[in-house]
């Protein structure tokens, strides 16, 4: 059964790439343009350079095409995800979110923007496309309410070199992939800043208890953040200067310019996470920090001179 995936940038690609070892693969790319460059030159130059494109990979820019794949990938920047949705039949389709983030206007994380489909699910974990493409080895997490879909995509979805693990808490996974991005940009700017490695650890940890209040306020299970879609995409994200988030906290950090066409999901999902906190009644220093650092309301020694004086708690 071939699989469809929304979404042509460095992470549909990659998934384009390794799913391929098991069958033919429809891959939707933005524009004809795009779609004919990367069906000549078997590469995503722009996105995923250097990677060739196996023969069953068909790239098309026709929405009606890759419709026609029952089991379709979203993998487009959170923020853009709705208008891709909007007006799309998916009642016979089965949704696999790959995008990591919280919708900004409403709060929603991508399932949620996902259910009209006949099923949703989610695709996500500590996994950099570049790494996934050059086939080196992976381990996911994919998460389906309906255990019955969750094994079948469990099967569809892994390979030789993708190992993927199931779990039915579609609310835990979804958000330890999208809080882990606004962590890491925090853990950037200590970087950049010269703060230290012991300030990053810190960061890391306390932003790991936030990410598992959010996520248990949510209706997540705690435990769920412990594994690959949580602590295990968090350890990877905070530490990897080939991770954008990161870069982007770097770049923060040390007063350099940083490129706004790079995705970067966690500076909307930081401010999202205002509204959140504002319905929820959370207490959530880090992030918000982080979400006034994007905005520049607030620079990094003034960030870490709030931080620093909170009033001491227990842990
Ligand atoms: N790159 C990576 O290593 C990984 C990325 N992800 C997630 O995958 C999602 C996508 O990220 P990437 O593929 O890396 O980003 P990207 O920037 O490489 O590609 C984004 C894709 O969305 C499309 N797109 C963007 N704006 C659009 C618009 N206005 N209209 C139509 N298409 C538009 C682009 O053409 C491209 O196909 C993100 O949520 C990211 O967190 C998850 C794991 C790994
Ligand atoms: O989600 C990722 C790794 O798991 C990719 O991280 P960035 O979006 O920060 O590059």
């Amino acid at each position: 059964m071939s699989v469809g995936i929304i979404g042509a940038g460095a992470f549909g690609t990659a998934l384009a790439v390794a799913l391929a070892e098991k069958g033919p693969v429809t891959l939707r790319a933005r524009s004809d343009q795009q779609a004919v460059e990367m069906a000549d030159t078997r590469q995503n130059t722009r996105r995923l350079p250097g990677v060739e494109l196996p023969g069953n990979i068909a790239v098309t820019s026709k929405l009606e095409t890759v419709l026609t794949c029952r089991t379709l990938l979203f993998a487009v920047p959170t923020q853009r995800l709705r208008r891709f949705v909007i007006g799309l039949d998916l009642s016979d389709h089965t949704a696999v979110a790959c995008c990591k983030g919280i919708e900004v206007t409403t709060g929603d994380g991508p399932t949620s923007i996902l259910s009209e489909a006949r099923h949703a699910a989610v695709l996500t974990g500590p996994s950099f496309a570049d790494d996934i493409a050059r086939g080196l080895p992976t381990a996911l997490t994919l998460a389906c309410a309906d255990n019955t879909v969750a094994e079948a995509l469990q099967t569809q979805l892994s390979t030789s070199k993708l190992r993927l693990y199931r779990t039915a808490d579609v609310t835990g996974a979804e958000l330890g992939g999208a809080l882990k991005n606004v962590i890491a940009i925090g853990c950037g700017a200590v970087m950049g800043a010269g703060l230290g490695d012991s300030a990053r650890a810190a960061l890391l940890t306390r932003g790991f208890a936030e990410m598992q209040r959010v996520a248990v306020a949510l209706g997540a299970q705690a435990e769920t953040l412990m594994g690959l879609s949580g602590l295990g995409d968090l350890t990877l994200t905070c530490t990897s200067d080939k991770s954008r988030n990161y870069r982007l906290g770097l770049a923060l950090g040390a007063g350099r310019e940083f490129d706004a066409a790079v995705t970067v999901e966690g500076a909307g999902t930081a401010r999202a996470l205002r509204g959140v906190a504002a319905r929820h009644g959370l207490d959530l220093p880090i992030c918000a920090t982080v979400a006034d650092l994007v905005d520049d309301k607030v620079d990094v020694p003034g960030a870490m001179a709030r931080l620093m004086a909170r009033p001491l708690k227990e842990e």
